[in-house]
């Protein structure tokens, strides 16, 4: 007897198309990249430290622009890359050199941009050399507890699976030293920025479990559940 083909799985239903919707929308790719790029997870890990430091020692405000268009600037061009992916992915399910050659130039940008945002930020601390040396009262705060904050991002992140609580623990223990390093704050702004980036986090912890939920999949870095992605490794 012959097993009938399955029907390709349904388009997931659209959620309105007004501007909250495509805020919604905005917000669900922002949060799939999150969940499905470790170099996304890497980005938003290192935007927490440079969040921290920008919170700590008080800086001018074309520092603070220059770094805080930076962080924005890589999340931009990782999400992109992303999107290229998919759609490569989309178009070819063999091996192409020009899906290669597509892939690595959207990589090559992000690379590019991650390595001019390190050498700024050298020259930004380079440049507040004095201000990094006498505040060391500020640094010892910004370590003791933006170190474990920085953990918690990075739990809330990581793929592998873990009980709720975990999370839970992870989410409002981010919070409660958020508000303890808020209240010291050089800067708000770079506060702000490491609140919303503890709360990408926390959707993305959310949307993780969601998904492994409903496809009954373990959590993991491919976006479609038996969809096999193309890696140079199992293309012929
Ligand atoms: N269809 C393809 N044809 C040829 N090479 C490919 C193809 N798909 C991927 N590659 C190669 O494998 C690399 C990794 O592609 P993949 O789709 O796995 O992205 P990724 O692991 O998410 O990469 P990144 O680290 O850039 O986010 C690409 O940069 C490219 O060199």
């Amino acid at each position: 007897m012959t097993v009938p083909a399955r029907p390709p799985p349904h388009f997931p239903p659209r959620r309105g198309s007004g501007l909250f919707a495509s805020f919604g929308h905005a917000w669900a790719g922002l949060i799939h990249t999150v969940v499905h790029q470790r170099n996304m997870r890497v980005h938003l890990t290192s935007a927490m430290l440079v969040g921290l430091v920008g919170s700590g020692i008080a800086l001018g405000l074309a520092e603070k622009v220059t770094l805080i268009f930076c962080v924005l600037l890589i999340f931009f061009a990782e999400i992109l890359n992303s999107a290229l992916e998919h759609l490569v992915d989309l178009a070819v399910q063999q091996f192409d050199e020009k899906a290669r050659l597509t892939k690595d130039a959207a990589a090559a940008g992000v690379l590019v941009l991650a390595l001019g945002t390190v050498v700024i930020f050298a020259a930004i601390l380079v440049h507040n050399w004095e201000t990094v040396r006498t505040s060391t009262d500020a640094i010892i705060r910004q370590v003791a507890f933006g170190i474990p904050l920085t953990a918690c991002v990075l739990v809330l992140v990581l793929p592998q699976r873990r009980p709720l609580w975990v999370d839970l623990l992870a989410f409002l223990g981010g919070g409660v030293l958020l508000g303890i390093l808020a209240t010291r704050s050089a800067s708000m702004v770079f506060s702000a920025m490491t609140a919303g980036l503890l709360f990408v986090a926390g959707s993305a912890a959310y949307t993780r479990r969601r998904e492994a939920r409903s496809t009954g999949q373990p959590p993991g870095d491919s976006p479609i559940s038996g969809h096999k992605k193309t890696t140079p490794a199992n293309m012929t």
